[in-house]
């Protein structure tokens, strides 16, 4: 590849990265004329509250008022949209290289039909057409494969924070997933954080510690002052390995009825949600309650068998000697507990997708969860 071209490009995903790490949409674009960068820019809707600061219209922006752009390349680290295709035709800026376009192809039309007509669209040494990339038809084919991928992983990640619900909350979006337990939801809510490339609460874990330290203080989980003493836990609290046992998640699951541990767990949930940049959370009533909001909300579920199931295996890797009958009788009467208790109850939220995880591996409900929360997220465009 050329050296301004292979520049243009490198400063293009700097671009991006710069937005992502301000929080905001990872695109990035670059101007310029002969072997001279003229100016750099970067997506900076989120971070100015601007529906226009696109990379595009950011980089024009910084390169200034120039007599003719006819001698000149844009470079943008994905596919343009239909505002910035036409500022593209407006300025006549002849070639267009767009370093990745299957994350989000857009307005290509609009673009064939009006953008750079005079172009030979080939791979010039292949001499492939690629219909895909019409306007940066001077790159060989695998020097655009080759700069696509980075673009891609930087654009996958954050990708989802152009929908409206994202500038509601500054700049992220909330994803909500509510589930009974050993349903799954906290499997599928990590592995969206990790895809999504955001920070993941697990709110059953507050409430277990609240159930820990009631038993620690020497009080009794259904009674609603010694439960609400207990929300005042050490945060070490939530480090001791034995809030994940099963004794602990039956006191979480007494502690939580009564409605003044609601109201002193809610705020810390809350301003979590809300985060600049965006949160994933799990629990009961994240799509309800906490963030009604919510940008994409799932409701993860399974039977009781493939539930009570998938607890045994889990105790006997720890080697904990418990029958799968009693674990059945335990999820059942935590199941009912939550779904009957007259604050904040589990129910499904109306504008939730239901997975239903019994017959499901997990990747394979890791894949429908991802499948799941772009359909809302696009919904939502
Ligand atoms: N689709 C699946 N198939 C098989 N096992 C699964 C599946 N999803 C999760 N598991 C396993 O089931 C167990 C419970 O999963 P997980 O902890 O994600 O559930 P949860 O709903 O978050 O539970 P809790 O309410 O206790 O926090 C874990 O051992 C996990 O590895
Ligand atoms: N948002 C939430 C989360 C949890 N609970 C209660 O805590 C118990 C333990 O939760 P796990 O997700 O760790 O199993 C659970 O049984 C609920 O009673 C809640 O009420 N709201």
């Amino acid at each position: 590849m050329s050296g301004i071209r292979q520049r243009a490009i490198d400063a293009c995903y700097e671009q991006a990265l710069k937005s992502y790490h301000e929080g905001g949409l990872p695109i990035g674009s670059t101007l310029t004329r002969g072997d001279e960068i003229i100016a750099v820019g970067h997506n900076r809707r989120v971070q100015q509250g601007n529906p226009i600061l696109h990379g595009e219209m950011d980089c024009l922006q910084n390169a200034g008022r120039q007599t003719s752009y006819r001698d000149c390349t844009l470079y943008t680290s994905l596919s343009p949209c239909m505002m910035c295709s036409g500022t593209i035709v407006q300025f006549k800026i002849p070639h267009v290289v767009i370093c990745e376009n299957r994350s989000h192809l857009r307005e290509p039309q609009f673009r064939r039909e009006r953008a750079v007509p005079a172009r030979s669209w080939r791979c010039r040494r292949h001499r492939r057409r690629s219909p895909l990339h019409r306007i940066d038809g001077a790159l060989h084919c695998r020097e655009r494969r080759a700069m696509g991928g980075r673009h891609r992983r930087l654009n996958r990640t954050r990708l989802s924070l152009a929908n409206p619900g994202a500038a509601r909350h500054g700049n992220g979006m909330i994803i909500a997933v509510d589930g009974p337990t050993a349903s799954g939801k906290g499997t599928i809510a990590r592995a969206l954080a990790a895809h999504f490339g955001l920070p993941h609460l697990d709110t059953g874990l507050l409430y277990r510690a609240v159930g820990r330290q009631c038993a620690l203080n020497g009080g009794n989980p259904d009674d609603p002052a010694d439960a609400r003493a207990a929300c005042t836990f050490p945060d070490s609290l939530l480090d001791d390995p034995e809030l994940r046992s099963e004794a602990t998640g039956g006191l979480a699951s007494r502690v939580s009825i009564h409605s003044d541990v609601r109201k002193a767990l809610y705020e810390r949930q809350r301003s979590f949600a809300t985060q600049p940049g965006g949160a994933i959370l799990d629990g009961r009533d994240i799509g309800t309650v906490i963030a009604p909001e919510a940008d994409a909300k799932l409701f993860v579920t399974a039977s009781v068998e493939a539930r009570a199931e998938r607890r045994h295996s889990e105790m006997l890797e720890q080697d904990r000697a418990v029958s799968i009958e009693d674990i059945t009788a335990d999820l059942a009467a935590r199941d009912k507990r939550d779904r009957t208790r007259k604050d904040s109850p589990l129910v499904v939220a109306e504008d939730a997708l239901v997975i239903e995880t019994s017959g499901l591996r997990r990747e394979e409900a890791i894949a429908a969860a991802i499948a799941a929360v772009d359909a809302l997220l696009a919904e939502h465009r």
